[in-house]
């Protein structure tokens, strides 16, 4: 594969539907793809397909298409996916326990393999097979697990508590839910996510309709 030097953040934001709409594919039992069928199911244009995947190297064959298990497999392997990433959810709430148990996460190669809370009652429930453990043990556990994910579901106002416990221990990265701008190092790589900006986006269309 090319060094991946110049990709911009678009494509790279790309990837994970070209990954989806090929696991899609290959259930469906399609074996080779071209760049227009792609393009029609993603709604992106088969010319920005072929420009983002050469990015990466030479994949497919002209005129014939795209072997979809090789390309789902090298798509994989860029995305890093072919890791087996080890995750921790902090904060076994509403939204935590939603997310440890979004069984997805599981076919993409993420192993759940800790949860954190600091609440007494949620302490020692277990979720997705999983038993929720004192937040006052998650660096050890997090060192001693090799967890390398760590997903933030904690009120705001624990959040940066968290994150920098988070970073101490040896995370990679952090995929954040709380609704704050967080302060991490330049090294961390942090996603934020926020579901309301969709609604609120949604609503902008809807009003002017
Ligand atoms: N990004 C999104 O789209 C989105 C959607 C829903 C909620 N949220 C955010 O996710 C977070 C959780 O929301 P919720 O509805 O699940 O809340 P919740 O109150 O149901 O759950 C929060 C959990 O965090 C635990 N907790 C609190 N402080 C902690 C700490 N210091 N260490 C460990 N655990 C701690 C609580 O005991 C509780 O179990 C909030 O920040 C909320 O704003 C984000």
């Amino acid at each position: 594969m090319k060094g991946q030097v110049n990709i911009s953040k678009a494509t790279v934001d790309r990837l994970p539907l070209y990954f989806r709409t090929l696991r899609l594919a290959q259930d469906e039992g399609i074996d080779i793809i071209s760049s227009d069928e792609l393009g029609r199911r993603l709604g992106i244009t088969p010319e920005q397909i072929r420009k983002d995947l050469a990015s990466f190297g030479q994949f497919g064959k002209k005129g014939v298409g795209y072997y979809v298990n090789e390309l789902k497999r090298n798509v994989g392997k860029i995305l890093g996916l072919d890791n087996h990433w080890n995750i921790a959810v902090v904060g076994i709430g509403h939204l935590g326990e939603a997310l440890a148990n979004y069984q997805n996460f599981v076919s993409l190669g993420f192993n759940l393999v800790a949860l954190f809370d600091q609440d007494p009652k949620v302490i020692g429930k277990t979720v997705n097979h999983v038993v929720v453990e004192d937040i006052r043990n998650m660096q050890q556990v997090v060192k001693e697990r090799n967890i390398q994910i760590g997903i933030i579901a904690v009120p705001a106002a624990f959040a940066q508590g968290v994150a920098d416990k988070l970073v101490e221990a040896g995370v990679k990265g952090i995929w954040n839910f709380a609704p704050i701008k967080m302060e991490v190092p330049d090294s961390m790589h942090i996603i934020n996510e926020d579901l309301s900006i969709g609604l609120s986006s949604l609503s902008y269309y809807i009003t002017r309709k």
